[in-house]
């Protein structure tokens, strides 16, 4: 019986965050085999709205006091639906507090299915998973997994041969949540059209096993993350491959690094490959991470790392950087763009009946609390199978709430940043990124860095949607004047920022946004070019090389970027 004790405690503890599968792994006092619980709570959950409704009907929740809904929920799944019924002696209380009902429940449950048109139990299954989709909203889109194929390690034509050998290949992004359920459990495959050697598959599907993954040949890494290191490496190939070196900023846990490195391996097929990157983070831990990555991806011939540097620290000027030509700059933001990551199972819970008056209106109630007196929760987007952050695995929780003053602080510092970039004496191509979804910290900075001495001196100018790599230049979502509402994401009257960017430079910019049907987080990226190395006037001896340490680096939890690593 400690098993439905147990999970009705995994389902009402408050959020600590990480996946539905590690709190419950991480829980302590439970006395059942977590497998159990979470096997319990994934099937029951895709029952619930049809359980919650039986148990109404029958009654049992005021004809049993001692059954809370969500435990008379999980009782009721097992004791209609699991082979071995409910999990406890016949003889106990709770057990017989469902069982005496069994003919009410059984009657239920057939009305239901009638009611819904089902001539089996599985084609129930699918019809109510069709219900909830279409409540949440989550039939319009799909969070998948991203997988990015590693062109030092392998290519993914090897990929589709081996790793996805298996894979039915489908053809929309949609098209991994079908009709039937557990489609986590499917080995479907979309092809990305934008990003080259990038493949989606069910959100579910797990690689920390496979012999690719642990060997670095296949990264998993969101689709928006991949933006950067295409912008600025583009289409290039083996007959024009990217000239000069490369500079990663700001790089941990280095997934832009290892992807610009997979990259120059496509376009340097034939060449031995040379120290052409240097990637760096401020964070000596999280260099580390950033080390460790490059290592596992292969990409040690490639990439000089160097752990705990300030990129702000540099000097642009040292021989050392006399041949950069292009650099990443993916700095600290506020991390608003990324989707939290509590995917545990929203459940639709039965009602007690109670007198009229004091009943809630509207829909029922959702999971959250077993407090029956708490008031009605808002319906969530999460389901099971879903997760609300699988675009961003990578990624830490934003906090969630819009602090102002520590927007301007990071807008400030991004400008900063970036404009140092700006004065390296051959770059020619800049990419800027955030997975912020805040105007402040992305176009905004973008409208700074315009009109800022060294872009105009230097001559810098956004890289033209007409110039971007073919599957960026396809991308539809572009830079925005104003912020965007979070919930509803129409462009606010009140946004307080207003980006001072022509149509043309907001067509460079470029955006992603959760809850579409694209299956991403919140992500900007835009491109900064100049047509020749040659300064427009000459520039003021800069003043700003070293000036690193009077500005302070994020903490290392709250950082956009996390790596999976290659084995868990
Ligand atoms: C969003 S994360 C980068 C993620 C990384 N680009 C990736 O794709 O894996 C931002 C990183 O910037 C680092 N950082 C912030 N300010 C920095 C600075 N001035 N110099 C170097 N690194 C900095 C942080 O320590 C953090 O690791």
């Amino acid at each position: 019986m400690s098993l439905y004790f147990d999970a009705v405690a995994i389902l009402t503890a408050p959020s600590t965050g990480g996946s539905f599968k590690s709190r419950i792994y991480s829980a302590r006092n439970l006395r059942a085999s977590p497998a159990q619980i979470y096997a319990l709570i994934t099937e029951a959950s895709k029952w619930d709205i049809v359980l919650a409704d039986v148990i109404e009907k029958a009654d049992i929740l005021s004809l049993e006091r001692k059954l809370s809904p969500a435990l008379a929920l999980l009782l009721v799944y097992d004791h209609l639906l699991s082979k071995k019924g409910i999990a406890a002696p016949a003889a106990h209380p709770l057990r017989q507090a469902v069982e005496r009902h069994k003919v009410r429940l059984k009657a239920e449950f057939t009305k239901a299915r009638v009611r819904r048109g089902c001539a089996s139990v599985e084609q129930l299954k699918a019809a109510v998973l069709r219900e909830k989709r279409e409540a949440d909203g989550t039939n319009q889109f799909v969070y998948p997994r991203w997988v990015r194929v590693n062109n030092i390690r392998s290519t993914l034509e090897d990929q589709l041969r081996t790793t996805f050998a298996q894979y039915e290949r489908v053809d929309t992004l949609a098209g991994l949540a079908p009709e039937v359920d557990d489609r986590t459990k499917q080995k479907l495959l979309y092809m990305d059209p934008n990003i080259p050697d990038l493949v989606a598959v069910p959100f579910g599907a797990d690689f920390t096993s496979s012999p690719a993954y642990k060997n670095g040949e296949i990264i998993l890494q969101d689709k928006a993350s991949c933006f950067p290191a295409y912008l600025l490496l583009g289409d290039r190939g083996p007959k024009d491959p990217w000239e000069g070196d490369l500079v990663d900023g700001c790089a941990a846990p280095g997934n832009k690094t290892t992807h610009m490195a997979s990259l120059l391996a496509k376009q340097q097929k034939q060449k031995k490959p040379r120290k052409q990157i240097i990637s760096m983070d401020a964070s000596r831990v999280r260099s580390k991470t950033l080390q460790k990555m490059v290592s596992l991806a292969g990409a040690d011939p490639t990439v000089t790392v160097l752990q705990g540097q300030d990129f702000l620290a540099l000097d642009p000027m040292d021989s050392q950087f006399e041949n950069v030509t292009g650099l990443l700059l993916d700095p600290s933001c506020s991390g608003s763009g990324i989707v939290g990551r509590d995917d545990v199972p929203q459940l639709t819970l039965p009602q007690p009946k109670v007198p009229k008056s004091s009943k809630p209106q509207g829909k029922k109630r959702k999971r959250g609390t077993d407090d029956r007196d708490h008031p009605e929760e808002p319906q969530s987007k999460v389901t099971v199978g879903e997760t609300s952050a699988a675009p961003s695995d990578e990624n830490d929780i934003p906090s969630g709430t819009v602090d102002h003053d520590r927007l301007t602080k990071l807008s400030n510092l991004q400008a900063r940043i970036v404009e140092h970039a700006l004065k390296f004496p051959s770059a020619t191509h800049v990419t800027y990124s955030t997975c912020s979804i805040h105007l402040i910290e992305n176009e905004a900075v973008v409208a700074r860095l315009l009109a800022s001495d060294v872009a105009k001196e230097r001559g810098w100018r956004l890289l033209r949607r007409d110039e971007q790599p073919e599957g960026l230049r396809r991308w539809k979502h572009r830079g925005v004047r104003r912020d965007r509402d979070i919930e509803t994401g129409v462009e606010s009257d009140e946004s307080e920022a207003v980006a001072a960017l022509s149509e043309d430079d907001l067509e460079a910019c470029l955006r992603c946004w959760s809850g579409d049907s694209e299956g991403l987080g919140g992500f900007f990226v835009v491109g900064f070019v100049r047509d020749s190395q040659e300064d427009r006037v000459l520039v003021k001896e800069d003043s700003d090389a070293g000036e690193g340490g009077d500005h302070t680096v994020e903490d290392d939890d709250d950082e956009g970027e996390e790596w999976e690593g290659f084995s868990e």
